[in-house]
């Protein structure tokens, strides 16, 4: 699609990107600077299938976990070595745009995580062609419900998404539990340089095989839905964390920045975090560390 021609005053600013500033802007591996451009999306795959392979030989889990009856709908759960009926609960929701990635090389922070006594959940949803927006959004809410159900005595469901898994915890935020039959105990929002306003998205090739048209992206942006129609929190708001990654583009910052804003607006107890010396991809890469400022200083002030 042709972006539109000429911005008026008020306009997102990204409107006045030419076709080709726009598409850099939201290819993340191009504002890489450790490595070259083509080496970093199989880098950071390499690592994820690693940390994968490590974490399911070596801590406890239950693999392909059918959270509905779509085949696409499972999740790996990864237990600390102590048995306990009332843990915190992570999951995790992959990136790569809604249209690569899966659980199979995810669990990038099952190891440091079960070992601070934290069950990780790491959760497939399916990608494009096969899946829409739409229907991503729904099966993250089930399988959210369906943890809820399944250990009913946690103590607080933590959401963590990177970059299109950071829109779909975000969404979360919008979620109608009701029709569900169950509030989940959500107790965090941990969103690692997400996407919360999809419209740009709409006039790049990352749309390609989206397929979204501007309704759906309007549909599936929580930072529109916030700002038209505020979802304010339940009292006491649980806290969402925005982390956005030093090497971030500068769409990546501003969207993350804005998102958080919104929040605040709405009431939700947001704050906004930009992570130093790191890109979009090693922000969670470095997970699989023990030592990594995110999990031991970040996440475990929110989960502990
Ligand atoms: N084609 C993308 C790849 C990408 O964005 C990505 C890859 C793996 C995990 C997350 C990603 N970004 C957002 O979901 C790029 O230009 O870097």
């Amino acid at each position: 699609m042709a972006l539109p021609s000429s911005p008026s005053p008020g306009q997102a600013p990204w409107r006045t990107l030419s076709s080709e500033e726009l598409e850099k802007q939201y290819s993340p591996r191009r504002w890489v600077i450790r490595m070259k451009t083509e080496e970093v999306v199989g880098n950071f795959m390499q690592i994820g299938s690693q940390a994968t392979q490590k974490a399911r030989a070596t801590r406890r889990n239950q693999l392909d976990v059918s959270y509905g009856d779509g085949v696409g709908e499972k999740m790996d759960i990864y237990f600390p070595d102590e048995d306990s009926k009332a843990f915190p609960l992570f999951m995790f929701l992959h990136g790569g745009y809604w249209q690569s990635g899966s659980k199979d090389d995810s669990a990038f922070m099952v190891n440091p995580l079960t070992a601070q006594g934290i069950v990780v959940a790491v959760v497939a949803y399916d990608i494009a062609p096969k899946g829409t927006l739409d229907q991503m959004v729904d099966q993250v809410s089930r399988s959210v419900v369906f943890l809820q159900r399944r250990y009913p005595s946690n103590e607080g469901i933590y959401l963590c998404g990177h970059s299109a898994g950071a829109h779909l915890a975000a969404m979360m935020l919008l979620a109608s539990w009701t029709k569900h039959g169950v509030t989940p105990n959500i107790q965090g929002l941990l969103l690692v340089s997400g996407i919360y306003d999809l419209e740009p998205l709409v006039f790049t090739s990352q749309n390609d095989l989206l397929h979204m048209t501007l309704e759906d992206a309007e549909r599936n942006s929580p930072q529109r839905l916030l700002e038209v129609a505020p979802a304010r929190p339940v009292v006491p708001a649980y806290p969402v964390l925005v982390f956005v990654a030093q090497h971030d583009s500068p769409e990546f910052h501003r969207q993350s920045k804005e998102f958080c804003e919104t929040l605040r607006l709405a009431g939700w107890k947001a704050s906004f975090q930009e992570l130093c010396g790191v890109d979009h991809f090693d922000i969670i890469e470095n997970l699989t560390r023990e030592d990594y400022a995110l999990t031991q200083n970040h996440f475990s002030k929110v989960i502990f």
